[in-house]
């Protein structure tokens, strides 16, 4: 499918990427040295996640935040080999390497605080971000130390554009600014509002909750329960595919990026969450963070896009 030039880019904002180290091995015992063949290496970190799916989906992005040290050298090589728009202010320190171990029994995840920031890094992402004149700013994952939530709220209030937040559930509480929308998972839903999400239906009235704060539409990953859309009209439930997990890292990124590529192109919330939807169960029955898998599902029926 030709790319659309004329639609403003989806600038997405990481302040704290990371390489994630993804790595199956049989089982671990205590004292003994599992050795295995099966581990890669990923540039991401919530925002870049995004912007590489976005990129496979021929939605255009440019991925900025910050990146220091010979992680974020090979990160700035990644985004080349692939093909990433990317436009990143350079930090002093390394940026992190986060570990997904997944064994027979169980998935573990290390995520690193990452390297100290100066506050003042914030006022340099929003030039990048001008320069690109988006329609929409998507900051995703943590904060490293030094800044706080403000970082995102300063993100927010410094230009037309419309945006997006996929941060913890205390950031959420805590933000100030309008947004257009939301994603937590089920844990930050809880996490954001106080309210018990067993239940589908509870998730709906805590992402109700969670509107009345400033989010204008609430895009909920739920796991097994699939996901939820709930904007100012209409709440939409999207079931879970059935798939064999190889392992979690970045779905709930695929999840926002099948969202955003949908509403990019004009969809309702309806087809915008199935695509959300497609692209995370395509994330999750591949290994690592999977960009490449996403890139393959343009073109099949499973790419919602061909049916509209
Ligand atoms: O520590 P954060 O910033 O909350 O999350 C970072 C992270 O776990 O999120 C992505 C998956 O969503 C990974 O690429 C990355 O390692």
């Amino acid at each position: 499918m030709a790319r659309d030039t004329d639609t403003p880019p989806v600038v997405t904002v990481t302040f704290n990427p990371a390489i994630d180290y993804t790595v199956r091995t049989g089982p671990l015992a205590d004292g003994t040295v599992a050795r295995t063949d099966d581990a890669r290496f990923d540039a991401g970190g919530k925002g870049i996640n995004v912007a590489g799916y976005l990129n496979a989906l021929d939605v255009p992005s440019v991925a900025t935040g910050l990146l220091g040290g010979f992680t974020g050298s090979f990160i700035r090589t990644r985004l080349d080999e692939s093909d990433i728009a990317h436009d990143f202010v350079s930090v002093p320190g390394n940026t992190r390497l986060n570990v997904t171990l997944s064994t027979p029994d169980a998935e573990y995840k290390i995520n690193h605080c990452g390297p100290t920031v100066d506050a003042d890094a914030v006022a340099r992402i929003v030039e990048r971000i001008e320069a690109h004149d988006p329609g929409t700013v998507v900051v995703g994952g943590s904060l490293p130390p030094g800044l706080d939530v403000g970082a995102v709220d300063a993100i927010a209030d410094a230009g037309g554009w419309e945006t997006v937040v996929d941060v913890d559930g205390a950031a959420l509480s805590r933000l100030d600014a309008t947004y257009a929308a939301c994603k937590p998972n089920r844990e930050e839903l809880h996490e954001a509002t106080g309210l018990p999400v067993d239940t589908v239906d509870e998730c709906v009235a805590a992402a109700e909750a969670l509107r009345e704060r400033g989010y204008d539409r609430v895009v909920a990953s739920l796991g097994p329960d699939g996901a939820l859309l709930v904007s100012e009209t209409e709440t939409t439930h999207v079931p879970a595919a059935d798939v064999d997990v190889v392992d979690t890292v970045g779905a709930g990124d695929a999840l926002l990026s099948g969202v955003l590529a949908g509403w990019v192109r004009g969809y309702d919330d309806e087809d915008a969450l199935e695509l959300g939807v497609d692209v995370a169960t395509c994330v999750v029955g591949t290994a690592g963070t999977a960009a490449d898998a996403v890139a393959d599902l343009v073109g099949t029926d499973d790419y919602g896009v061909q049916a509209h």
